[in-house]
């Protein structure tokens, strides 16, 4: 569904990402954990076309990131780390802009709309101005809204910073049960090690670089007993590759 192949990038000389690759499969929910300034929001700048690799490729249901920018974002939905949600209209006004931008005709948005926020119990607020609303519930509109076009692949980049305990549960549970349902490939960037956990695959990010890639199970193997923390901060400790 989306493949990035040894991406490098760096900031005036300084590598953030060197050599990084990965393949997202459908129905897969996998972790993008790293400390900070792993390379985390960098790789993600990337997969949504924001800036260019220095080196590497990416793909979105096969099309070239580089040469057909509009067909493979067309692929992808996004929930950054900032909001990108327009204060000061309501949230009905917010995702109609989205559906828009799409080329969605208005009655197919107005049905995804109400599924998409009756999906997060969210049906009694299309009228409410996104700035009267909690951090937690704008979080599902920006959810909601990176659906709306029907994504193969959904990034998420720390989407649970800000949000308490249940909230941020929420929103995970959310993505987990949509990710299995529709078959939608889910890249869940974070630094929270628990958050990571609940993955179906784990992309262990340090330095620019991948430490490992594969099952949770997999990359539990070698703990001898000790728990997923443990193991984590383990790796990270290891020297680069
Ligand atoms: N615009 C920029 N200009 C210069 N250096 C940058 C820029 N963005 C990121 N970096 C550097 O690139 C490296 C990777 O940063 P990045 O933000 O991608 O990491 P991260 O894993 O997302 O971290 P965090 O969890 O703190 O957001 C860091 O050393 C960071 O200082």
């Amino acid at each position: 569904m989306l493949t990035a192949q040894d991406l490098h990038k760096a900031y005036n000389g300084k590598p953030a990402l060197q050599g990084v690759s990965l393949a997202l499969r459908p129905g897969e929910m996998v972790a993008l954990l790293g400390p900070n300034g792993a390379g985390k929001s960098t790789l993600l700048q990337l997969l949504t076309g924001l800036f260019s690799p220095d080196r590497g490729q990416i793909t979105v249901l096969g099309h070239d990131m580089r040469r057909h920018p509009a067909r493979a974002l067309a692929g992808l939905g996004v929930v950054f780390q900032q909001s990108a949600l327009d204060m000061d209209l309501s949230v009905l006004a917010n995702l109609l802009f989205h559906t828009d931008l799409h080329g969605l005709p208005r009655a197919t948005a107005r049905q995804r709309i109400t599924a998409g926020l009756a999906a997060v119990g969210l049906g009694d607020q299309a009228k409410a101005v996104v700035r009267s609303l909690s951090g937690g519930t704008r979080r599902k509109v920006e959810l909601v809204r990176a659906l709306l076009h029907e994504p193969a692949v959904l990034l998420m980049d720390e989407a649970t910073v800000g949000l308490d305990p249940a909230s941020r549960q929420h929103l995970l549970d959310t993505v987990c049960g949509l990710c299995h349902t529709r078959g939608m490939a889910v890249l869940w960037a974070t630094h929270l090690i628990e958050e990571a956990k609940v993955a179906d695959r784990l992309v262990l990010l340090h330095q620019g670089t991948v430490r490992f890639d594969g099952a949770i199970d997999t990359f539990m193997q070698a703990s001898q007993g000790a728990d997923f923390q443990t193991e984590v901060l383990r790796a990270l400790e290891k020297p680069g590759l």
